[in-house]
C-alpha cells in the first residue's frame, strides 16, 4: 500500500530519526519517497541526508501537495505554531500522524481543515533496530484504510497495537517512556558491576545480554513474568537475597510510581493544552 506513498517528517529529532532508521532499512519503500524537514536546521539535515541516504530540506522548502502522509515530530509545546504552519497547505486526501505526547487527536482535529484524517502513535526510540512497541489509535476522520497503512509503515519499527485513544497516556508511561527506565537501571547494574571489579565494557554488556535474554523469555515463553521470576529464585539463594534488597529499597513501588508518574505527565500536557486553546 505504501509503495507509491511519499512521507514527510515534519521535525527532524530523536524520535524522527529513529523511525527513518526503521524505515530505511525495511525498505518498504524507496529511499527518495522519504523526507526530513524541520524549522531551518541545515547541519542537522545534511547529517539525516548523508546517514540514511533520504530527502531532507526545511518545511517551508516542502512541496506540500506531493507529500500522502506527515509525521508531526516536535515537541508538544510546539505543537501550535507547527499546525499553524501547515494548515492551509494540507487537505483531507493527506494523513496526519502525530508522535507527540500528550497531544489528543481532537486537539489537532480542531485546528486542522475539516474532516482531516489524524492518527496518534506511540513509538519508542527503539525504533531505530525496528524493536519499537507502538500504539495507533485514531481520530474521528480515519478510515480503515489510514490504520491498514498506518500498521504497514509502523510495523516496519517493530510491533504494532492498535488501542483506544484513552489508553495513549498508560501506553506511553510503559512504552514510550519505558527505554529510558531500564536505562537507568542498566547505568545502575553498570555502576555496581565496576564497584564489584568488573571492566565498565564487560558490565554494560552482561547487563544488556541478561535483559535481552529475559526480555526474549518473556515473549517466547508462557509463563508468567512472577512465574519466570520463580523459575531463578533459588530458597536461600543469590537471587533471594538480591529480591530481597529490591523490596526493601522499594524496587516493585519505584517502576509502578515511574509508569504512574509518565502517565499522569501525558494526561498534564492534553489539560494544560486544551485549556490554553479554550481561552484563546
Ligand atoms: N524521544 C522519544 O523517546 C520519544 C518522543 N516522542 C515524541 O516525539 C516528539 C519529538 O521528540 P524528540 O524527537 O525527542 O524531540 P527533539 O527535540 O529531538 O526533536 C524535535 C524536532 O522538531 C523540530 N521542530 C520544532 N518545531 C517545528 C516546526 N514548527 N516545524 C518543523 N520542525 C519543528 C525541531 O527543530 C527538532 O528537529 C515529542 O513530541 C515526543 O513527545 C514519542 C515517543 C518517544
Ligand atoms: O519524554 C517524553 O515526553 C517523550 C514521550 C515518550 C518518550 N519521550
Amino acid at each position: 500500500m505504501l509503495k507509491n506513498k511519499t512521507i514527510a517528517f515534519i521535525g527532524a529529532g530523536s524520535m524522527a530519526e529513529a523511525m527513518i532508521s526503521g524505515i530505511v532499512h525495511s525498505e518498504l519503500m524507496p529511499k527518495d519517497q522519504v523526507i526530513a524537514t524541520n524549522r531551518s536546521n541545515e547541519e542537522r539535515l545534511e547529517e539525516i541526508r548523508n546517514k540514511y541516504g533520504i530527502k531532507a530540506m526545511p518545511k517551508d522548502k516542502l512541496e506540500f501537495e506531493d507529500v500522502d502522509i506527515f509525521i508531526l515530530a516536535m515537541k508538544p509545546k510546539d505543537i501550535d505554531i507547527a499546525l499553524d504552519s501547515i494548515k492551509d497547505k494540507v487537505n483531507e486526501n493527506q494523513l496526519i500522524v502525530s508522535v507527540l505526547a500528550g497531544i489528543s487527536t481532537e486537539y489537532m482535529e480542531k485546528q486542522l481543515p475539516e474532516n482531516q484524517p489524524v492518527v496518534r502513535v506511540m513509538p519508542n526510540t527503539s525504533s531505530m533496530l525496528q524493536e519499537s512497541a507502538t500504539a495507533i489509535s485514531t481520530g474521528k476522520y480515519v478510515a480503515m484504510d489510514h490504520v491498514l497503512e498506518m500498521k504497514e509503515l509502523l510495523a516496519c519499527i517493530g510491533e504494532v497495537y492498535v488501542i483506544d485513544e484513552e489508553q495513549m497516556d498508560i501506553f506511553t508511561g510503559i512504552a514510550g517512556s519505558g527505554p529510558a527506565y531500564f536505562y537507568y537501571l542498566m547505568e545502575h547494574m553498570e555502576k555496581a558491576g565496576q564497584a564489584g571489579g568488573l571492566d565498565k565494557e564487560l558490565a554494560r554488556k552482561i547487563g544488556a545480554q541478561t535483559i535481552l535474554g529475559a526480555a526474549k523469555m518473556m515473549l517466547e515463553q508462557e509463563d508468567t513474568p512472577a512465574e519466570l521470576r520463580k523459575k531463578v529464585t533459588s530458597p536461600n539463594g543469590t537471587t533471594a537475597a538480591g529480591l530481597e534488597a529490591l523490596k526493601n529499597f522499594g524496587g516493585g513501588e519505584a517502576i509502578t510510581e515511574a509508569v504512574k508518574g509518565a502517565a499522569k505527565r501525558s494526561e498534564e500536557i492534553s489539560s494544560q493544552l486544551e485549556k490554553q486553546l479554550v481561552t484563546q
